[in-house]
């Protein structure tokens, strides 16, 4: 195909599939690079953008938004300077309403599957921090691009909890078996530079203008693959994981609540956001 036409063609999709985005996000902004049609979604909840069922409902929103529009990729990165996302709000765990925990466990399943098996491109620009559920969304993403001296991991043996196993098979899609195991036993958080040593990252990246120029880079590998060719690849490689989470959902829910509410693991809990407040205190 002529440049010309390539660029006629792609100058017309982007004018007939523009997306529309709620302006009322009020932990999420959204915008459109208008060189690629690109959207960048940046998490904006104060002050580790711990994922809460808040945050984690525009997240869904925002993915369903992008697959009407068809859009032709996402990147997902975060407005503080040194937290991608502290993962899953400890507080929607510790002492749940049983009912409020269903739903945010539900919207958390919502947001798996709708970023792990998104039809369009994803890339995370990771530019802090990533722990457990940070690691999810960055894994869910098909390419990752972290900034220098973070960390990212799996750590939920660390908080005397289990990531599940929808999480685990994200890890595997991402990195060897072996490393995974290790990583998920010993609940292992890597430095950037081992992050990448591993596999679990793509590229390292000195700051976050950095990381979204690299990312958006990405995208420039399918500009000439046909976008139904690349999904259906896709879904072929992770469409069983979300077929077995929707064939199990209620289980799931019903499991992780029971599980959560052992008095151990509240325990547990309770020491782990002591073990946080106390860092601050002793900080100052
Ligand atoms: C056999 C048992 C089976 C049990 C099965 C149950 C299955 C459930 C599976 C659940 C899977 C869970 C996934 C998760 O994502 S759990 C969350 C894991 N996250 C972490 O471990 C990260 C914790 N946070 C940190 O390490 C640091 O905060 C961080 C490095 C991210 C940033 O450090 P920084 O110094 O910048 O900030 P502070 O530590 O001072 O934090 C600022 C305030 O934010 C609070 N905070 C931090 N993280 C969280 C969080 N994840 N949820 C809620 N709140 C969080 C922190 O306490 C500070 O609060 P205050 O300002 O009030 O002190």
């Amino acid at each position: 195909m002529m440049a010309s036409t390539r660029s006629l063609l792609r100058t017309k999709s982007l004018i007939s599939n523009l997306p529309r985005f709620s302006s009322n996000y009020k932990c999420l902004d959204v915008s459109v690079n208008n060189d690629n049609n690109i959207t960048t979604v940046t998490l904006k909840r104060p002050p580790v953008n711990s994922l809460n069922l808040d945050l984690l409902s525009e997240i869904s929103d925002v993915l369903t938004d992008l697959k009407k529009s068809k859009s032709p990729g996402m990147i997902l990165t975060s407005s503080s300077d040194k937290v991608f996302t502290a993962g899953l709000d400890i507080m929607e765990m510790h002492k749940p309403d049983p009912e409020r925990f269903k739903q945010f466990w539900y919207a958390l399943q919502d947001v798996w599957m709708k970023l792990y098996g998104s039809p369009f491109p994803t890339a995370a620009a990771i530019n802090g921090h990533a722990p457990a559920g940070g690691c999810l969304l960055a894994m869910c993403c098909e390419y990752r691009v972290m900034v220098q001296n973070f960390n990212i991991g799996l750590n939920e043996t660390q908080l005397g909890i289990v990531a599940p196993i929808w999480f685990i098979k994200t890890m595997l899609n991402t990195i060897s078996i072996r490393d995974t195991e290790l990583a998920l036993t010993t609940g292992r958080l890597f430095k950037t530079d081992e992050a990448l040593a591993v596999g679990l990252i793509d590229e390292m990246a000195t700051d976050k203008a950095d990381a979204l120029k690299k990312a958006n880079a990405f995208f420039e590998r399918f500009e000439m693959i046909p976008p139904i060719a690349r999904a259906y690849t896709k879904d072929s490689l992770r469409g069983s994981d979300i077929e077995d989470l929707k064939k199990n959902r209620e289980k799931d829910i019903q499991t992780t609540l029971s599980l959560i509410t052992q008095p151990k693991v509240q325990q547990g809990l309770e020491f782990y956001l002591a073990l946080l407040k106390n860092k601050k205190e002793s900080a100052a």
